[in-house]
């Protein structure tokens, strides 16, 4: 089969501006959980960045995402009280001197945000047989995950607050929803408009745990093997630097 021209894309690098906006969403994208105003959220811009999160590459085209919205004060006062219980058990996991800065944490805004959001993975969408799966059998819910990050980052583009909540035991959420048994909630959402987004991640901010460089974790050729040559190493600590100054 030749390839025509109209199969191609007509560009292959994006213009400096939207070079630019797209690492500004990246290194501005937060993680929400206390800044939720209540308006709701335009149709249109939910479809948008449920077609963001659509758009996302999966495991042998598997699309294994589905996407439930949460409105109801009911569901949400379920799935608030399924986190407040999973959060009393991981507060209890830390040691002492960690506890309380945990229980000082807010770490969701399920009744705040207007709106909540599970993204779920069917591990049967596309037969047990799938192109890519065969011997990671979790790359579906790897691919689920793309699209939380997708939408993660057009919500931030759209002005939308995205907080994940994973303090939350998986069953009692899987019964809350009505889930049958192969599909997986892999990510609850809280999404809503914004007073501001924080500069910082608030783990960072409040002292929990600070971004480590990124010229630490870069190795060559295998695992704890030689670190990257001296430019390379520049180039890495110069674009830390440059995204900690907001890009
Ligand atoms: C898979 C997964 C699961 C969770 C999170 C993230 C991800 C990727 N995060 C958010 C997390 O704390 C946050 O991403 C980091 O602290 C970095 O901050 P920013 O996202 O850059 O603001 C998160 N935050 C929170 O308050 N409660 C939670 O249960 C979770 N769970």
């Amino acid at each position: 089969m030749t390839e025509t021209e109209s199969a191609r894309q007509p560009e292959i690098a994006l213009s400096d501006e939207d070079r630019r906006g797209l690492y500004r969403t990246i290194l501005s994208r937060r993680d929400v959980r206390g800044q939720f105003l209540s308006d709701p959220v335009p149709d249109e811009v939910l479809a948008r960045v449920l077609v963001a999160a659509h758009y996302a590459p999966s495991v042998g085209f598997m699309q294994p995402w589905s996407f439930i919205l949460v409105r109801s004060p009911e569901v949400r006062a379920r799935v608030k009280a399924a986190f407040e219980a999973a959060n009393a058990e991981a507060a209890a996991l830390f040691p002492d001197d960690q506890a309380a800065s945990y229980r000082a944490l807010k770490l969701e805004g399920i009744l705040d945000a207007p709106l909540n959001l599970c993204i779920t993975c069917d591990r049967d969408r596309a037969g047990p047989v799938v192109l890519g799966r065969t011997h990671m059998p979790e790359m579906d819910l790897y691919s689920t995950v793309c699209a939380v990050e997708n939408l993660w980052l057009a919500a931030r583009a759209e002005g939308l607050g995205v907080g994940w909540v994973s303090i939350i035991e998986p069953a009692r959420l899987q019964d809350i929803l009505g889930l049958p048994d192969r599909v997986v909630p892999v990510a609850y959402l809280c999404l809503g408009k914004v007073s501001h987004f924080l500069a910082k991640p608030e783990l960072a901010s409040k002292g929990w745990r600070q971004r480590l460089a990124l010229s630490d974790l870069v190795a060559m050729d295998r695992w704890g093997g030689d670190a990257p040559d001296p430019e390379l190493a520049r180039a890495l600590d110069d674009a830390q630097a440059w995204a900690e100054a907001g890009g």
